[in-house]
């Protein structure tokens, strides 16, 4: 039976391949399910380190919401299965890694390249936040590239459902919206805000609000404290994007639907996305 529909997988149906990234809680190899050939990832978690975590209800909760996802800029991941020492997601393989080794290499992207990212990332949290899903840890290291250079959004594991206002604080300090530093609740539109920080870094290498402590990192931000160094001299229009997203009061952040008629993106991303 294909990925999607065999019952019980177990670690004996695939053959395991390289390694090839260290996520959360757990490492990432190549695999490939012997009956049909099919190339996935395998995500291998040891339950001992995860005590503290109902992991059950944590990737139960996280597979219905990639269940109910289908997006071709939404990483899939088509089951998981445990034995006694360990936890295996069977993910969507992105055969171009983790976006910020890229990033890493290249130092920042191209205006193009930064546009093209960011719309792939507006229409695939567009998708989610209709299906109420918010993701609520968008980072380069959760952003995958397929064979194609196409962009992933991966790992929902700190997803929600929500149609509610929440109050978790999670993800990493660079990202957080002021709301979720402030501790107020939060809602859909942290990602909006998480897209401005990324649209940033992508241009310049390294998010906006970066400082030496992390104390002074969340002052940056509940502050807006936005500057646009010399080093790079990005264009009005994509600064006009940044400061549309990188707004204190969420309710005034651009929404991720007008992100795609903004002229920085209209005139920067690639269609395919
Ligand atoms: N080239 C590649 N191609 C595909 N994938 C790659 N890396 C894996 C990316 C992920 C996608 N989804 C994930 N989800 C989780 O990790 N969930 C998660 C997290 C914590 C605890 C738990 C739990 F086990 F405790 F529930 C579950 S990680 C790479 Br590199």
């Amino acid at each position: 039976a294909p990925l999607m529909e065999r019952p019980e997988w177990s670690l004996s149906d695939f053959e395991i391949g390289k390694f090839i990234g260290e996520g959360k809680f757990g490492k990432v190899y190549l695999g490939r399910e012997k009956q049909s050939g099919y190339v996935v990832a395998l995500k291998v978690t040891y339950k001992a380190k995860l005590q503290k975590y109902r992991f059950h209800a944590h990737l139960r909760r996280e597979i219905e919401i990639q269940h109910g996802l289908d997006h071709p800029n939404v990483l899939r991941l088509f089951a998981w299965f445990h034995d006694a020492e360990r936890v295996i997601l069977v993910l969507e393989y992105a055969a171009r890694g983790e976006l910020y080794k890229l990033l890493r290499s290249v130092s920042h992207f191209s205006e193009r390249t930064a546009a093209t990212y960011v719309a792939s990332l507006a229409g695939a949290l567009a998708y989610c936040h209709k299906k109420q899903v918010i993701h609520r840890d968008i980072k380069p290291e959760n952003l995958l590239l397929d064979i194609e250079g196409r962009l992933k959004i991966a790992d929902f594991g700190w997803a929600v459902r929500s149609n509610a206002k929440r109050h978790t604080l999670c993800g990493t300090i660079d990202y957080l919206a002021p709301e979720m530093v402030e501790k107020k609740a939060h809602d859909y539109a942290v990602d909006n805000w998480t897209l401005g920080i990324l649209c940033y870094e992508f241009l310049y290498g390294s998010p906006p609000f970066e400082a030496a402590e992390q104390q002074d990192t969340l002052m940056r931000i509940v502050k807006v404290d936005l500057l646009f160094p010399k080093t790079h001299d990005i264009s009005a229009d994509a600064k006009d994007l940044i400061c549309k997203l990188l707004v204190k009061d969420s309710s005034k952040r651009i929404s991720l639907d007008d992100i795609l008629k903004h002229p920085w993106i209209v005139k920067n991303a690639e269609p395919s996305g």
